[in-house]
């Protein structure tokens, strides 16, 4: 009974019609029977590994046929991938983070097994195998032990057909007899099939049959016996060699056809099993110890009192629960037993949110303002009390005297440290050379002529309108420094005129701009920068960190091979995704609440609107973040590209979407782009929301929904596209 049979199978890499397009597998034909040992030996690049993934069902020929099992892997119904096979690839490819006996169980349960029967599996592989203490990490195994640990990986569910590709790597000779042997003695008391391959030549002996593959085609498949004899060697690596020598130099495989190349002396597929036998025998004794194993893989095989060859219908009854907890439970796994991960994940946060909070929206302390009183010999006159009360006689008197020293004693010492200077040049000077941000001039007359400019108006001497002007000269290269002492200046200004026109007996309105702001519709006047900013901060934190978390662990699981390991397992690409989603998504809701928490109760956050409103628009971005997440990890193979990807267009997007400067202030064409970013609309909503207290049913706020549900279509079909792309 045949295992597998690839029949003209051909394969290539690259693209059909570029004439230098790399053929792996050239009509290359093949045949494994059940109960027997297929060892796959061929030079490093000659097509071992692509064959091995076409027939475990992760790469598909682009002509020829394959059976395995009896059905063509990939297709549904077929049990392949799934746990009708045991397949350990090259890689290592098991999660670090688990210890010995969390992996096997976890391979045990994605293959649906039961826990008392993974139990008694992992028992009996651990004897067999000498695998390190239970809960020794996988990350913490030498190389091995680590793949002891693969091996016993692909073993625990008793597959049909197992497929190991170089399993024997790295390992001690006594090891690689005792893997051999156990093998030998499973297939001859089973109908396991097993195909392997393997850089150590002479150790395939062992095999009932023997594929040579070269430049994608098989040289000869043939019993090791009847290959020696053939090319009258007397051990298989110079028999290899021989038939190498015949067929030319090339590494490469070449474009002609080989169709009808395989050397084959094999009468009938179905005699394998029988000359397998006499191979068999011709291997010397076991010893003692591998008598015992003998009976043990004998054990594993058969004492679970079902019949071997499983039936499809039992294949595919295994509980998608089991399944789901499994992947659910490596997520969580991962994520606990790295601590730096669990740092990032959940203080990176509220870390990013305190510095955001405590750096931001301050008003500037300890600035230095120079001033320059011509009104005064000497500075300390202006410490004197009497100077700045104002002496009110009758109401067409009232005498002002010195009154820069009053302006001065309001100029609150919150607002700058003034720095007195002797004359105008001492303080342009030292503006020039950074020691202040600039200085107020007082000219001589200046109170005289406030006076005149009060007293007379029309009438008043022209030059009086410019001394009694209060100048200022500021050092404007810092913007915000700049508009906050522009601001106090002129606030403490209003207040000082206010008084001096009190204190005069006059109206108050005299000494104010025509221009009053009154209540405001929304917000207050003391609200913050912090305010308007929060939303776009919060959002981007959530959508990025979503981004980076998934491409991260999707490109790890994939170049640490486990993506593909649990694929080949039979647990489809959706399960992998949904599995992520929900661990992604517990993650975004811890993130979202000790956000929020933090916001409301330490930094006294307002927010007039619901919070599940709020909650749910940040849920829906951080589902964005994650499928771009996804996205960038289809497209990008390393880690590096993946970062520059994200980094790459998290820039612009911060710099455009509006939180750092209103869309308002953008050339037309560039708001338009602005809107189109998964951020701006929905930062504007959960504002609106937060500041404004408008629910879902404002349009200003389903379009913040309506944007990320956008996004999140869009990404989805992209993926879509992507992994169909990337097949
Ligand atoms: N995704 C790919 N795209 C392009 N070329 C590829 C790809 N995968 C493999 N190849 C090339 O195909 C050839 C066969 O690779 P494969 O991994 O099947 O060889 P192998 O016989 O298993 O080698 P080794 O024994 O070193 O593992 C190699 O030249 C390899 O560079």
């Amino acid at each position: 009974m045949t295992a597998v049979e690839v029949h003209s199978g051909y394969k290539y890499y690259g693209k059909a019609k570029d004439p230098n397009k790399k053929i792996v597998l050239n009509h290359l034909n093949m045949s494994v029977t059940r109960g027997s040992i297929y060892g796959l030996l061929g030079a490093s690049g000659c097509g071992k590994t692509t064959l091995l993934s076409c027939i475990v069902g992760r790469k598909f020929l682009n002509s020829g046929e394959i059976s395995v099992l009896g059905g063509t892997p990939g297709t549904p119904g077929s049990g392949v991938p799934g746990p009708r096979i045991g397949y350990m690839p090259q890689d290592i490819a098991l999660v670090e983070e688990f210890s010995i006996k969390e992996t096997i169980y976890y391979f045990g349960r994605i293959y649906g097994m039961s826990t008392e029967k993974i139990r008694e599996r992992y028992k009996l592989l651990k004897e067999l195998l000498e695998l390190p203490c239970d809960d020794r990490h996988v990350g913490n195994c030498s190389g091995g032990q680590q793949r002891r640990v693969s091996f016993a990986a692909a073993m625990v569910h008793e597959p049909e057909l197992l497929i190991l590709d170089e399993p024997t790597v790295g390992l001690d000779p006594l090891l690689r007899e005792r893997i051999w042997h156990y093998l030998v003695d499973t297939t001859s008391t089973s109908k396991l099939a097993v195909i392997i391959t393997t850089h150590y030549i002479e150790e395939a002996r062992q095999a009932s049959c023997i594929g040579l593959m070269r430049n994608g085609i098989l040289l000869a498949e043939d019993t090791p016996i009847n290959i020696m004899e053939r090319f009258n060697c007397t051990n298989l690596e110079d028999a290899f060699l021989t038939l190498c020598q015949k067929h030319g130099p090339s590494e490469e495989a070449d474009r002609t056809t080989h169709e009808s190349h395989t050397i084959r002396s094999i009468k009938s597929i179905d005699t394998i099993e029988d000359v397998g036998s006499d191979i068999k025998k011709s291997i010397p004794p076991l010893s003692s110890s591998h008598n015992e194993k003998k009976d043990m893989s004998k054990s594993l095989y058969e004492e679970s009192g079902k019949p071997i060859t499983r039936t499809i219908k039992e294949v595919l009854s295994f509980t998608t629960k089991r399944r789901m907890n499994a992947l659910l439970s490596k997520n969580f796994l991962q994520m606990i037993r790295q601590p730096a991960g669990m740092v990032f994940l959940f203080l990176y946060p509220i870390f990013q949110l305190v510095s955001f909070y405590i750096a931001i929206g301050g008003d500037p302390k300890d600035l230095r303002l120079g001033v320059v009183n011509d009104e005064v010999n000497n500075i300390q006159e202006c410490f004197n009390r009497s100077l700045i009360t104002t002496y009110y006689h009758d109401e067409y008197d009232c005498d002002l005297y010195k009154i820069s020293c009053r302006f001065l004693d309001q100029l609150n010492r919150s607002v700058a440290i003034q720095e007195h200077y002797e004359s105008f040049d001492d303080a342009y000077k030292a503006a020039k050379t950074g020691k202040i941000w600039g200085f107020i001039y007082f000219s001589d007359n200046f109170t005289e002529s406030l006076q005149d400019v009060r007293d007379n108006v029309r009438d008043a001497n022209p030059g009086s309108f410019h001394t009694s002007e209060i100048k200022v000269y500021l050092d404007k290269s810092d913007q915000q420094v700049t508009f906050f002492l522009e601001k106090k200046l002129i606030e403490t200004y209003k207040e000082f005129a206010e008084r001096v026109m009190s204190d005069c007996h006059l109206p108050k309105q005299l000494a104010n701009i025509p221009i009053t702001f009154e209540d405001p519709v929304y917000g207050s006047f003391q609200d913050e920068f912090t305010d308007f900013m929060a939303p776009g901060v919060v959002m981007t934190m959530i959508f990025f960190l979503a981004t980076l978390i998934t491409a991260t662990i999707f490109i790890t699981d994939r170049l640490e091979g486990v993506w593909d390991r649990t694929l080949v397992a039979g647990i489809t690409a959706l399960e992998l995704l949904l599995a992520h989603i929900i661990t992604q998504t517990s993650i975004m809701l811890l993130q979202c609440v000790e956000i929020i928490l933090l916001a409301t109760f330490i930094f006294d956050a307002q927010n007039q609107g619901s919070n599940i409103t709020v909650v749910g628009l940040l849920m829906l971005l951080g589902f964005a973040g994650m499928l771009y997440g996804l996205l960038i990890s289809i497209f990008c193979d390393a880690h590096s590209t993946a970062n520059f990807m994200a980094t790459g267009s998290f820039y612009p997007m911060i710099i455009m979407c509006g939180i750092l400067w209103p869309l308002e202030g953008m050339p037309q064409y560039l708001q338009y782009l602005a809107y189109c970013f998964p951020f701006t609309v929905p930062s504007m909503a959960v504002r609106n929301v937060l500041s404004k207290g408008w629910s879902i049913t404002n349009s200003q706020v389903y379009m913040g929904y309506g944007a990320v549900g956008i996004w999140i279509i869009s990404l989805l079909l992209l993926c879509l596209i992507g992994l169909k792309i990337k097949k």
